[in-house]
């Protein structure tokens, strides 16, 4: 069930909390940009793979088409002010996280805060353990129907609308604090949405990406193509499966609900080209081990055969190879 936190009408939060970004792409930039909103001081940052800090200027185009200069700060992974970071938010891709992540939480306090904002599911099985051995440091776990189109490595345009779904996962809550810091998020009244559990959400989520992911990257479509009648068995077999998986990691889903819900969002997004056609079109990695694989992963823990998720596995990545 959605709850949305209640929080204060005016402006009451301390402005000087240090949020940063791990991940300067789409997502990252489009997060960045969000979070600076109406902030008077320099405290959203992004982390970039380098041992050094540097300025970075930035251009957004907002939802509005208005375009916005910034000088970003790209906080180097030898930089002191880590241990400050309160709020990091992870947007690389899901197959990212790990290296991503996992070397910087020894330079982070255990008041720091994590959300992952990925497509895919199973990196919050590797964070959230190595998180076992550093108390305090607490996980959210989110989804946004939110997009970002990167027109070049600095340049982001805000490109899609909806909203952006979190939960507490495990270690410390995410404090009321800092849930009203991140209500800028919703500054262009694209919500913020808090469940609790938010497993069930993410699993949703998973499965409008196992159906439309794969699906337009193997027959080279936009996602609206997918309405066809040609499609539909493999859809309904997708869906089966993953509801029937999810049932055996104690997630119970309407299938029927998920089916409409998936249907719904091909239609909503029926001219885009899915993020897995585009990655396969410029021959980058793709997200599919987390997606479709990450189904067939639980399947096996579980004993349970899910053909149709592991041929789209199978043939994503003999396409991605080729
Ligand atoms: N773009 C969108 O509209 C949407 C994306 N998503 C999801 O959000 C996630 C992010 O997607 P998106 O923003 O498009 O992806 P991008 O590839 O644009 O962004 C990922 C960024 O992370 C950086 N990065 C990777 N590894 C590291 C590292 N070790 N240290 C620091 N930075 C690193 C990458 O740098 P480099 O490029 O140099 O590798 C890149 O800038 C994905 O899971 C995607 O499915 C969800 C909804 C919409
Ligand atoms: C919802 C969908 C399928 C929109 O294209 C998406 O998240 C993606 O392309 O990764």
């Amino acid at each position: 069930m959605a709850n949305t936190p209640t929080l204060p009408t005016s402006s009451t939060h301390d402005n000087n909390t240090l949020i940063a970004v791990l991940g300067a792409g789409a997502i990252g930039q489009l997060m960045y940009h969000k979070l600076s909103v109406n902030t008077q001081t320099n405290d959203v940052m992004f982390i970039g793979r380098d041992k050094l800090t540097r300025q970075q200027p930035l251009n957004f185009i907002d939802h509005t088409q208005h375009n916005h200069e910034s000088l970003a700060t790209i906080l180097g992974t030898d930089d002191d002010r880590l241990v400050q970071v309160e709020l990091l938010f992870v947007c690389v891709k899901a197959y990212q996280v790990e290296q991503a992540l996992l070397p910087l939480l020894p330079k982070l306090s255990p008041q720091c805060h994590i959300v992952l904002l990925h497509n895919g599911l199973g990196p919050h099985l590797l964070v959230a353990a190595a998180l076992s051995q550093y108390q305090g440091i607490g996980l959210t776990l989110g989804t946004t129907s939110q997009a970002a189109l990167k027109l070049s490595q600095w340049q982001v345009k805000h490109s899609g609308f909806g909203v952006t779904q979190l939960g507490h996962y495990c270690g410390s809550a995410m404090s009321t604090a800092l849930k009203m810091r991140i209500s800028h998020l919703q500054s262009d009244n694209q919500p913020i949405e808090w469940y609790q559990p938010v497993l069930p959400v993410l699993w949703q989520k998973l499965a409008i990406n196992a159906v439309i992911n794969p699906l337009t990257a193997l027959n080279q479509c936009a996602n609206g193509q997918l309405a066809a009648t040609e499609y539909q068995s493999q859809i309904s077999a997708i869906i089966d499966e993953l509801v029937e998986v999810a049932k055996y990691d104690d997630i119970t889903l309407d299938k029927a609900a998920v089916r409409a819900r998936v249907y719904q969002v091909i239609e909503l997004t029926s001219a885009n080209f899915s993020s897995m056609y585009q990655d396969i079109a410029h021959n980058r990695p793709t997200e599919i081990n987390e997606i479709n694989g990450y189904i067939c992963q639980q399947a096996k823990a579980h004993h349970l055969k899910v053909p149709n998720n592991q041929y789209l596995v199978d043939k994503v990545l003999q396409l991605s190879q080729s």
